[in-house]
């Protein structure tokens, strides 16, 4: 019995290519304009010192910069630099630089789960304030209402197994009854090692009906859950 599902974005509510041709692309161009005005504010004052304590207490502010930007290239899941990215985007929601993307399929089989009584999260890299942004802010309108909660990386990182039984005792579930959804089979795994049951989004390319995680091309496919 699903009591509770668990999403992942990037790949599997949402594309790739709004994540790393919209969004980083847009935190690459505005970060070091964003840290430099903003960092005597107290949120962003804790997140640059965060950097520091990742990499070296003495790095300038030029420095901290440079690793951030660094980061972003590399796709580095480093919390700071996540925490600092919802920042940046949220002023590029509201001018209206982009909208989030979710795939047609996503939205009317999240709303169907949740009148079905299943609840439904939230586990993304990206920090809670831009999963907020991003699902607040989609073509489709407001889709927040639908969430009753989100994770990232403060809880754990996403390859760790440990991070989804925290998660499950935040929900407050068995882990047999939460279902996680992504595009990524080592997320997947940890998922599995921790008790959840999984699925595998392949939004391009072709399903595998043997491999070791169900694996369905969109969310129509993936049926009744409970039934
Ligand atoms: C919250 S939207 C931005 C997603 C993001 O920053 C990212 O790193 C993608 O991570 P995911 O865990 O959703 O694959
Ligand atoms: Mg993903």
């Amino acid at each position: 019995m699903i009591k509770a599902i668990v999403t992942d974005i990037e790949g599997t509510t949402s594309s790739i290519s709004f994540v790393k041709e919209v969004l980083f692309p847009y935190a690459q161009t505005h970060i070091a304009e964003f840290v430099r005005q903003h960092q005597d504010e107290a949120q962003v004052k804790t997140l640059l010192q965060d950097v520091r304590d990742t990499v070296a207490a003495q790095l300038t502010l030029d420095q901290v910069i440079a690793q951030l930007l660094t980061w972003i290239d590399e796709d580095k899941k480093v919390t700071p630099l996540k925490a600092l990215q919802g920042l940046i985007w949220e002023e590029g929601y509201h001018l209206g630089a982009f909208v989030g993307h979710i795939y047609p399929d996503v939205i009317d089989n999240l709303r169907a789960w949740k009148a079905s009584g299943i609840d439904l999260y939230v586990y993304s890299s990206g920090s809670v304030h831009a999963q907020k942004l991003l699902f607040g802010h989609t073509g489709h309108g407001d889709l927040t209402p639908l969430f009753s909660g989100y994770f990232d990386t403060r809880i754990g990182a996403k390859q760790e197994s440990v991070a989804y039984s925290q998660i499950a005792g935040q929900i407050g579930s068995s882990p047999t009854n939460i279902l996680f959804l992504s595009d990524i089979k080592a997320e997947l795994d940890a998922a599995r090692s921790a008790g959840f049951q999984t699925l595998w989004l392949i939004r391009e390319g072709l399903i595998d009906p043997s491999a070791e995680h169900r694996q369905v091309a969109d969310f129509d496919q993936i049926g009744d859950l409970n039934g």
